[in-house]
């Protein structure tokens, strides 16, 4: 596999060999306990019958990652038709620790496994909306909630950018359409050069979505923004853009999670220098918890606004 595209982020790797060393094995495939229907002790001891070798997470409930051949298509377990786990990306976990409040809006949800991550850490209370512009991908979630048994999560179709103003949540998720280089170790296709006019048009998708997040926001509501590409003009360089033109002052969350290896954003890039807020959102490179590469930014709009 060629990494020659990737040369643009030698200056903002802290360890360029382990990066590219990272990208050269297999992505360690993940999953998460769904307590809804099975607890964690007895989906463990299941496996262990079973001979499936998997090893907990330290970092976050309820998760590990499968050690033996199951890894190859966890997918294809009982357990997994039974609705007992869902497989989830190890640093795609991350924006859901910060969701706060019970009503939450999942602006590109599908196929959506942030969306039942979260609909589950709400435990039957609130409702997770759950909206994608791809009809065809919305038929993922669906699946996905009715296998889980999830009942708090309800659906909308609508191009995210001219998603209704008519309520606000507590939380709005901006999990956006990007790149996707970060996600190189599962699908090699993902380091492709992409062509400039659709990168271009990305590039206005995004903001566009982050924008209409912070309108979305409650007063005292949240935004997370994420994103599986290492790519400056899709994370700090377009949050930077979008706050600085917010009508308020954001109050930015430190995404550092215990037990999780993560960098801090980058507050300046290429001679520009973006907000200083950004040092708090939360670069993970794919070397540091051999996962996949991912970027959360987290704020809140202020109580009066
Ligand atoms: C990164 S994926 C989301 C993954 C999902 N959050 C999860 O955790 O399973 C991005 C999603 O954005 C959707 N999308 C792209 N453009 C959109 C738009 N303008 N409005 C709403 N959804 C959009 C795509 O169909 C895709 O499902």
């Amino acid at each position: 596999m060629s990494f020659d595209g990737l040369d643009r982020y030698r200056g903002i790797v802290d360890d360029w060999d382990a990066f590219l060393d990272a990208l050269s094995r297999p992505l360690p495939r993940c999953g998460w306990v769904n307590t809804l229907k099975i607890s964690r002790q007895e989906l463990f001891a299941r496996f262990e019958r079973q001979g499936i070798r998997i090893r907990p997470l330290e970092w976050a409930e309820n998760a590990f990652v499968f050690e033996g051949p199951e890894a190859d298509a966890p997918g294809r377990l009982l357990e997994f038709y039974l609705g007992y786990f869902q497989i989830q990306e190890e640093a795609a976990l991350v924006p859901a620790k910060f969701v706060k409040g019970t009503q939450v809006l999942d602006l590109c949800a599908a196929p959506g496994n942030k969306t039942a991550q979260i609909a589950l850490g709400l435990e039957g209370r609130g409702t997770v909306v759950a909206n994608d512009r791809s009809y065809q991908r919305m038929r993922a979630i669906r699946n996905t909630t009715d296998r889980l048994g999830l009942t708090n999560v309800v659906m909308s179709h609508y191009d995210a950018a001219n998603y209704p103003s008519a309520t606000q949540f507590d939380t709005v998720v901006a999990d956006v359409p990007c790149t996707c280089e970060g996600t190189s170790r599962k699908n090699p296709d993902a380091l492709e050069p992409d062509d400039p006019e659709r990168l271009e048009r990305l590039g206005r998708t995004q903001k566009a979505i982050l924008r209409k997040a912070c309108r979305l926001a409650k007063p005292g509501g949240r935004v997370i923004y994420s994103t599986c590409t290492y790519a400056v003009e899709e994370n700090e360089r377009l949050v930077d853009e979008v706050v600085r033109k917010l009508p308020f002052e954001p109050i930015w969350v430190d995404c550092k999670v215990p037990g999780f290896r993560s960098a801090p954003g980058l507050t300046s890039h290429e001679g520009q220098e973006f907000v200083a807020g950004l040092s708090h959102a939360m670069r993970v490179w794919p070397h540091h918890n051999d996962t996949g590469g991912f970027f959360v930014a987290v704020f809140d709009k202020p109580e009066e606004w």
